[in-house]
């Protein structure tokens, strides 16, 4: 379970461009959830998840990890129990280093002895598995270079290599944004097998009303650092994406947009 209790979070602190961004915002994940979140930009979106993971620092309040205080933890050691995925692809897998050399590293997220312990053929018969359940025949690729790869071969690595290890949660950070229409349903359907597979307690940020209205089993809505929608179980499936726009709409009236 994942407990944000009343964080507060200013930008630019003390100066004409200050923002109260979060002033008491509390939201608990529960074990097994899958939380799509959308929201204007500009919502708070980024900042929650990079509070969550330590990437920036709140000033009030408290986030517990499966009942453990986090709120201090730096963001290295938060990310032994967090796999992440980013918008872009390159930012989760390493261009100049193979395939192979890639997986070996995911594998040793946290740990302290090299790589070499991760090459082993026991190891690389694993990674073939793994890479395999892909369906994209990266398998037979391990020496290529993932520079060449594809964005969509890319982001379903970098998919795979955050959620090698153990991890406690999911992050996705609009991580189909970048890909064309085909690919990125691949790679959403991709994660929501992974994601059942390993039971994993997922928040996704995406600006696809469809893939947060089809996917997971929690909708959130940020609007100005609040979440102004939170819908469950089959409250959530009755949600449709004509709802969200509506409330898009709603939302921009009010700020005179
Ligand atoms: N490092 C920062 N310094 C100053 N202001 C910031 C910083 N990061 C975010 N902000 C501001 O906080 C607000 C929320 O930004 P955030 O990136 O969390 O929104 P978002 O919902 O993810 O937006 P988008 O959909 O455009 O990615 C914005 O007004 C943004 O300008």
């Amino acid at each position: 379970m994942l407990e944000l209790k009343h964080i507060q979070k200013h930008y630019n602190v003390g100066t004409v461009n200050e923002l109260c961004l979060f002033e008491d915002f509390s939201l608990t994940v529960e074990e097994g959830e899958f939380v799509s979140v959308v929201g204007s930009n500009g919502s708070g979106k980024t900042s929650l998840l990079n509070l969550i993971c330590g990437s920036i620092e709140l000033e009030k309040g408290q986030i517990c990890m499966n009942g453990r205080d986090i709120t201090r933890e730096k963001e290295f050691k938060r990310n032994r129990k967090i796999g992440r995925v980013y918008q872009n692809p390159s930012v989760g897998t390493c261009p100049s280093m193979t395939i192979l050399e890639n997986m070996a590293l995911a594998d040793h997220k946290g740990k302290l002895y090299g790589l070499g312990r991760g090459t082993d053929k026991k190891r690389i018969d694993f990674y073939r598995e793994q890479l395999r359940t892909l369906n994209l025949g990266l398998e037979d690729k391990l020496d290529v270079k993932v520079g060449v790869l594809s964005g969509g071969q890319r982001q379903a690595m970098a998919l795979l290599m955050s959620t090698m290890t153990p991890i406690e949660f999911l992050i996705l950070d609009e991580h189909t944004a970048a890909l064309d229409p085909k690919t990125a349903e691949r790679i959403m359907e991709l994660t929501d097998q992974v994601v059942r597979e390993k039971h994993l307690t997922t928040i996704m940020v995406t600006h696809n009303l469809r893939y947060a209205v089809d996917y997971g089993n929690r909708l959130l809505m940020m609007h100005q650092g609040r979440a102004i929608l939170d819908k469950r179980g089959a409250e959530k499936d009755g949600t449709t994406v004509e709802d969200i726009l509506g409330l898009f709409n709603e939302i921009s009236i009010e700020c005179g947009n």
